[in-house]
């Protein structure tokens, strides 16, 4: 069985001090970096120099979620400054398996990202291109966001589908997770999440993070 992880999303820390904020969550597996374009999603935060200079200081690696519209031409590029995977949406991209392996061939793990009403079924195909699939329980664009229950059951059916293909894929879970949320994600088949508000809204986010694990490993052992 996987090990669960936790990433911190460091679009809720102090953006002025990023290198100190990055120091903080020295207890999680990875960064989880959300880009944001402006016309993907009605919000813009930061792009490859800014990344880059993030993994530069970074003590632990980063997961990028890339929420852009060009992602079939930069998603390689981030890929190439070293990070750990680079997650598409599939609503993006007009061509995912090149792109993933693109991904890859440029040094990172391909991860897919469906919209809370985009359906799975839809995009199945792509399972055997990608090493992650994050199932988003907010509507992409902005942290601290009420958690979407309902998309658990979509978190159930790509678990199925994972064990049916007999492969060995993370599946994330990116929006409103936190101490009350965490344990339903883990029973339903997570077993990477993405926390924002959760971590950064605390005074102590490494903390925070061994604390969202702990939940995490108690729910899945049942
Ligand atoms: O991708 C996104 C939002 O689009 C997330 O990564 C958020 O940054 C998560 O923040 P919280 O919901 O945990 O506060
Ligand atoms: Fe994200």
């Amino acid at each position: 069985m996987s090990t669960l992880a936790i990433h911190p999303s460091i679009l809720s820390c102090d953006f002025a001090r990023l290198a100190e904020e990055l120091d903080r969550i020295r207890t999680a597996e990875a960064a989880h970096v959300d880009v944001m374009d402006n016309h993907f999603v009605p919000n813009l935060t930061l792009g490859l120099p800014v990344v880059e200079a993030i993994r530069a200081v970074s003590p632990v690696p980063l997961d990028l979620h890339l929420m852009i519209e060009e992602v079939d031409r930069w998603g390689p590029r981030y890929a190439e400054i070293g990070a750990q995977s680079v997650t598409f949406h599939v609503e993006a991209s007009r061509d995912p398996r090149t792109l993933c392996r693109d991904i890859r061939s440029a040094g990172a793990s391909p991860a897919m990202a469906l919209k809370p009403g985009t359906p799975f079924a839809d995009h199945a195909d792509l399972l055997s291109e990608v090493d992650m699939v994050l199932v988003m329980t907010v509507e992409p664009g902005f942290g601290g966001q009420a958690f979407m229950a309902d998309q658990l059951e979509k978190v159930r059916e790509v678990r199925r589908a994972v064990g049916a293909a007999g492969l060995e894929l993370a599946i994330q879970v990116d929006g409103g997770v936190s101490a009350e949320t965490i344990a339903s994600c883990a029973e339903a088949g997570a077993d990477v999440f993405v926390a924002g508000s959760a971590v950064y809204g605390t005074q102590d986010p490494a903390a925070a993070v061994q604390e969202l694990r702990a939940l995490a490993e108690e729910a899945r052992r049942g």
